[in-house]
């Protein structure tokens, strides 16, 4: 069996350490090398004892010549501390960054949302995303341009929710493209170990709601903007407008998104079943998403632990809107899982190595 090194940069954070604990169950993945950043020195076990296989490695310098000569290196830094060394590891290794710096494909929405260096974007790992169509009036995905790939965007965990939810309405001119809105909530490991993302202490979101990212300012948005774009078949992302408001509610993994519409005339002609019969179709052979049976509703109990996406969509014929959801566990389907879906196509191996779709609810 073929084996291959990797090294993981960011590993004594929380996207980094699911990046461990699904690399310790993979048959085709060892890792070699961990980086951190105030934890160089410590023993992994000190920052990860739920991964034993690997509590003996020592964290080391995040720094080129560090990660470099391992078959793969995966970068869970952020946002911001990936790019200028990205530039300087080894063109053979295959690299996947779980941070933003190679996400955005316009300079503009990088400048306009995050600032600081502008890296360009690498091959979008996320391989159900519907990217045009092929023969016959079948999708095409994604995942015909991860196999050999050896720069991976790791999603955004936001994204990867509202994307999952409400591609199948973009792709099928099912909603009126300027009248999106998403409105999630969202766990606490999110916010990375600090909760710092957030701005709040651990007492002030214990036990409390609370949106954050308000106002048409998260990050999350121009990526949205440009996968649904791709979904779509538009050129630019000047054809759709989206209000986002992300809510960090009090579990530690986990996201469920609520993205609606306001219907076309074409989607309000469907009777409910026809409506359930295109996101069922969109999703037919994606073993990682699952769309659920009509009435029942996803929940983030039933896909943390797992890269699962579980889906639903509903037409609300008095608003005239559609509303579709999606549930995820942000560490795993939402970054760490996703990331190494993306390097099993990359390197020709199943595309569920190492993964599973079953949670572990309640
Ligand atoms: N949490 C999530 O749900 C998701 C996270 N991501 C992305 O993954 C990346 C990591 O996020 P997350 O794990 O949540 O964050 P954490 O704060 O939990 O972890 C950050 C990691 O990066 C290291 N680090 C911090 N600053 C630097 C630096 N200047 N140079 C090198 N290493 C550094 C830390 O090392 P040390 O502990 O040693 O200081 C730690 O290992 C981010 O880009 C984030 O946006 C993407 C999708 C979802
Ligand atoms: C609760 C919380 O703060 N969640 C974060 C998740 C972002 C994330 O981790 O994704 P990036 O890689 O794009 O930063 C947020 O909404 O910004």
């Amino acid at each position: 069996m073929t084996k291959y090194t990797v090294a993981v940069a960011g590993a004594t954070g929380y996207a980094g350490g699911e990046a461990l604990r699904i690399l310790a169950m993979h048959p085709n993945f060892e890792v070699t090398c961990v980086a951190g950043h105030s934890s160089v020195g410590d023993r992994l076990g000190a920052h990860m004892p739920h991964i034993p296989q690997y509590a003996d490695l020592i964290v080391e310098d995040t720094s080129a010549d560090v990660l470099n000569g391992h078959d793969v290196i995966i970068l869970a830094l952020p946002h911001g501390a990936s790019g200028a060394l990205a530039a300087r590891l080894d063109p053979n290794a295959v690299v996947v960054d779980l941070g933003a710096d190679h996400r955005l494909e316009s300079k503009q929405a990088w400048d306009d949302y995050y600032g600081g260096d502008f890296y360009e974007a690498w091959t979008y790992g996320m391989p159900e995303l519907i990217v045009g169509r092929g023969q016959l009036g079948s999708y095409t995905r994604q995942r015909e341009s991860l196999p050999g790939a050896t720069r991976i965007a790791g999603p955004g965990c936001n994204v990867t929710a509202v994307t999952l939810a409400m591609q199948p309405a973009l792709a099928e001119g099912m909603v009126k493209p300027k009248t999106l809105t998403a409105d999630l909530a969202v766990g606490y490991s999110g916010a990375g170990k600090n909760l710092k993302r957030t701005n709040l202490l651990a007492a002030e979101a214990f036990g409390s709601a609370t949106p954050y990212g308000v106002g048409g300012t998260h990050r999350h948005i121009p990526e949205i903007l440009q996968n649904l774009a791709h979904a779509g078949g538009f050129a630019d992302t000047d054809a759709l407008r989206l209000a986002f408001t992300p809510m960090l509610v009090p579990m530690a993994r986990g996201i469920l998104a609520v993205v609606s519409g306001e219907m076309t005339d074409h989607a309000a002609a469907l009777s409910d079943d026809e409506i359930h019969r295109i996101w069922a179709d969109a999703y037919a052979r994606q073993e990682f998403i699952s769309v659920l049976p009509s009435g029942t509703l996803p929940a983030t109990a039933n896909v943390v632990g797992s890269n699962a996406a579980h889906v639903q969509v509903v037409a609300d014929r008095r608003a005239g809107r559609l509303i579709a959801f999606a549930a995820i566990d942000n560490l795993n389907r939402g970054t760490a899982g996703q990331a190494v879906q993306s390097l099993n196509i990359a390197l020709g191996l199943p595309e569920d190595a190492g993964l599973t779709k079953i949670g572990v609810a309640p």
